[in-house]
């Protein structure tokens, strides 16, 4: 399979006073292929965010080197990041993160509204239907996300995250606020999307939803490897 990401000799160094710094992420080294799903499993405070993160674009590492779809993120400026989350990266996060006030449609198609060229937006938009099919989520198209139930707002939020099918989808502890059987339910999905190809990450402090990737990473005080067995 394709390489996806490449990271070598990756750290991140947080200062928090004047003198004083965090080694949040310490020598991690990987590579991800095109079509993994893969979980990221460590103790509060171990560096799975901070990781997250720095894969999500979000912020970026202070040494070493991260390489995604072959491109060197190091220097790149923040408008160059924000294209390449828009473009490439689908974000599902534990509490869900959309916007209240509106319908399931409006928050699916908000990553649309920073896509400037009409002719793409127009093709994403019609991806509209069949992922709120594919979420089971049609019938709740024009409801106000207020009214719905933990499992079907991160529905919706999976259908945000793809919407721009992005090359990968980074999930944030993505059932860490729902009960068993919505777990389940949303384990279900990401296993579907991961059989259709998607590429997914999953960081998770439940064990039972780790088992059930393919590769497992564990980060132990900012050091990263990779498990066969938990
Ligand atoms: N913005 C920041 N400034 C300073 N220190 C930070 C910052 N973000 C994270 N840290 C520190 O970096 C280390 C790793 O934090 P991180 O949030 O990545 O851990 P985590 O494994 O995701 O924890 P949790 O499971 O509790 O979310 C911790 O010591 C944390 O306090």
């Amino acid at each position: 399979m394709k390489k996806l990401i490449e990271v070598q000799h990756l750290s991140k160094v947080y200062p928090i006073a004047s003198n004083e710094k965090v080694h949040a992420l310490k020598d991690v080294n990987f590579t991800i292929s095109e079509g993994d799903l893969i979980a990221i499993v460590g103790t509060s405070g171990s560096g799975k965010s901070t990781l997250l993160r720095i894969l999500g674009c979000i912020d970026t590492q202070s040494t070493g080197q991260y390489l995604f779809k072959g491109l060197n993120i190091e220097g790149k400026t923040d408008k160059e990041l924000a294209n390449i989350r828009n473009q490439s990266i689908g974000f599902v996060m534990q509490d869900f993160s959309l916007i209240e006030d509106y319908s399931v449609k409006k928050n699916v198609l908000l990553p649309l509204t920073y896509e400037k060229n009409k002719v793409k937006r127009n093709k994403r938009k019609k991806n509209l239907n069949t992922l709120l099919e594919k979420l089971n989520m049609s019938n709740q198209e024009n409801q106000n996300v207020t009214s719905l139930s933990g499992g079907q707002k991160q529905r919706v939020a999976i259908a945000r995250a793809l919407i721009n099918q992005p090359a990968i989808l980074l999930a944030d502890e993505p059932t860490g606020a729902l009960d068993q059987a919505t777990s389940k339910e949303i384990m279900s999905i990401l296993h579907s999307l991961h059989a259709e190809g998607k590429t997914i990450i999953i960081v998770t402090h439940d064990l039972q939803i780790a088992e059930q990737c393919q590769r497992i990473f564990q980060i132990e005080d900012g050091h990263l490897h990779e498990v066969c067995e938990l």
